[in-house]
């Protein structure tokens, strides 16, 4: 399994490029932290990643990846399931036995330091434990590839550092890890970098 982009180059109609020539191969068990000045493109390349809108030159090539997860800036839950059930249930979906996939969700919320909250309602949580436990749902279902976008913008120092040491979690031999961010902390917790700011089109060309 693996995502490669090939001469890969964005921009909207009748604005300059985003950015131009990408040329990257991303591995299952790595995770990518993708960075670049506001603007430059990092929420447009996670969706041509994800396959939800066409790149304007060049191509990507999703060799065996199933299905795409995603994790937004602002958690959402549902408010009164408890954070096992949300770790649980995609589990259950994926066709475990209830049992066995308690025991998997209660691993899970340990890797992202939420046992002490696995009976804990959604909306009783706070802002950087609704995060970490967004990733953990995430992994849990097993995608291919999993995109992350600003996963700290929200949060205050110390919370965003708990937040980072769960993205350091994320790398698992099932999974491509894209997370869009500004924070350099973000950036040291992912194994590797893709700085978009090195892909940036000189010309400022619109047409
Ligand atoms: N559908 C669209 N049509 C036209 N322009 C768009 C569209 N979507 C995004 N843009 C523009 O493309 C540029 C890149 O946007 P994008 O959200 O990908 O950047 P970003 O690097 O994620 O920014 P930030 O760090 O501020 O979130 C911005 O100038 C944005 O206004």
């Amino acid at each position: 399994m693996h995502l490669e982009t090939d001469d890969l180059g964005h921009r909207f109609p009748g604005r300059p490029w985003l950015f131009r020539h990408l040329d990257a191969r991303l591995e299952p068990g790595r995770v990518y932290a993708l960075t670049g000045p506001s603007g430059s493109g990092k929420s447009t390349l996670l969706s041509l990643l994800a396959g939800w809108s066409e790149p304007t030159e060049g191509s990507i090539r999703r060799a065996g990846i199933g299905h795409v997860g995603w994790v937004f800036q602002n958690p959402h839950g549902t408010p009164r399931r408890t954070a096992l059930d949300h770790v649980t249930l995609p589990l259950l979906a994926s066709g475990l036995d209830p049992r066995t996939a308690e025991r998997e969700a209660t691993e899970i919320l340990g890797r992202f330091a939420l046992s002490s909250v696995a009976a804990q309602e959604f909306r009783r949580l706070s802002g950087g434990e609704a995060q970490r436990l967004m990733l953990a749902r995430a992994i849990a279902g097993r995608p291919g590839l999993l995109l992350v976008d600003e996963p700290t913008a929200q949060l205050d120092l110390p919370t965003a550092r708990r937040v980072n040491d769960a993205i350091r979690r994320l790398a698992t031999d099932a999974t491509i890890v894209v997370v869009a961010t500004h924070d350099e902390h973000t950036r040291d917790a992912c194994t590797d970098h893709i700085d978009l700011a090195r892909f940036e089109a000189r010309d400022g060309a619109t047409t």
